[in-house]
């Protein structure tokens, strides 16, 4: 179950940090062969530090069946060398039997604990990954232009989640941006027991003194390209650590 996954390796760890293996090809030193090394060299430095992986499928499908592989053997290292639970950041949303192939896809043959979902198309988009495994469904997400649209469904999709959360206990989240600093406040107050995954720290700039409306909750920071690129990756996951626990728990 992800959700007892991500307790054990936060308590463990210390830590509510997910990295994010947005492992984009034309970013990894010249010294790595291929994603998968690249890969193995971050979960090595970074494995006794994180509470999540969270594997973004974009930069592993932008390669073709190279790219799957290397998502096939990211995943087999992660389970190998560790018991972190792995975040697979799909967003996926389709009808029916279209969600239920993915979900087999990503759950039976892949074999994450988690997926991130979109919740555009409603629950019969949402409820098939439900019947397999855990969902971050996205809320309020941290690009600019969600206040096109997500501003103001947000409210019913957090109704929506929480209604899901009482079919499916334990197998519902909600993906927050930290840049979304104005609504953190009312919507942890309106979130019940949904743990939050929040990307948006690190290069998008969210502050994480966010964390501070969050105490006590289950949540899971994700930052990808400030990590994973930098020149120390085991020091700045630590870090990392250090500032989000300041806030989280301080
Ligand atoms: O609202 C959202 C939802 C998902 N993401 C994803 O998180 C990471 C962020 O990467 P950084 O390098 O730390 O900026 C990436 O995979 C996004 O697709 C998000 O940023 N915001």
């Amino acid at each position: 179950m992800f959700l007892e996954k991500y307790r054990k390796a936060r308590d463990k760890n210390n830590s509510i940090l997910v990295v994010g293996l947005d492992s984009d090809i034309d970013r990894i030193p010249k010294k790595f062969r291929n994603i998968t090394e690249f890969n193995e060299h971050v979960i090595k430095e970074t494995a006794d530090l994180v509470c999540a992986y969270k594997i973004n499928i974009a930069f592993y499908e932008k390669l073709g069946w190279r790219g799957y592989k290397a998502l096939e053997e990211t995943v087999e290292l992660i389970k190998q060398d560790t018991k972190v639970p792995i975040i697979l950041d799909a967003k996926r949303g389709d009808i029916g039997n279209t969600a239920k192939a993915y979900a087999e896809a990503y759950f039976d043959k892949l074999k994450v604990d988690s997926v991130t979902v979109n919740p555009y198309m409603g629950r019969d988009a949402i409820i098939p990954f439900l019947e397999k495994g855990h969902v971050f469904i996205l809320l309020l997400t941290s690009n600019e232009s969600a206040h096109e649209l997500e501003i103001s469904v947000y409210p019913r999709v957090l109704e929506l989640s929480k209604e899901l959360e009482r079919t499916y206990p334990k197998k519902v989240g909600i993906v927050v941006g930290a840049t979304k600093e104005d609504y953190i406040k009312k919507v942890s107050h309106e979130s019940g027991t949904l743990p939050w995954l929040i990307p948006g720290i690190g290069t998008q700039g969210g502050n994480p003194k966010i964390l501070e409306e969050l105490k006590g909750r289950d949540i899971l920071v994700n930052v990808s390209r400030a990590i994973i690129f930098a020149e120390n990756v085991r020091n700045t996951a630590e870090e990392f650590r250090e500032i989000l626990n300041k806030y989280y728990l301080g």
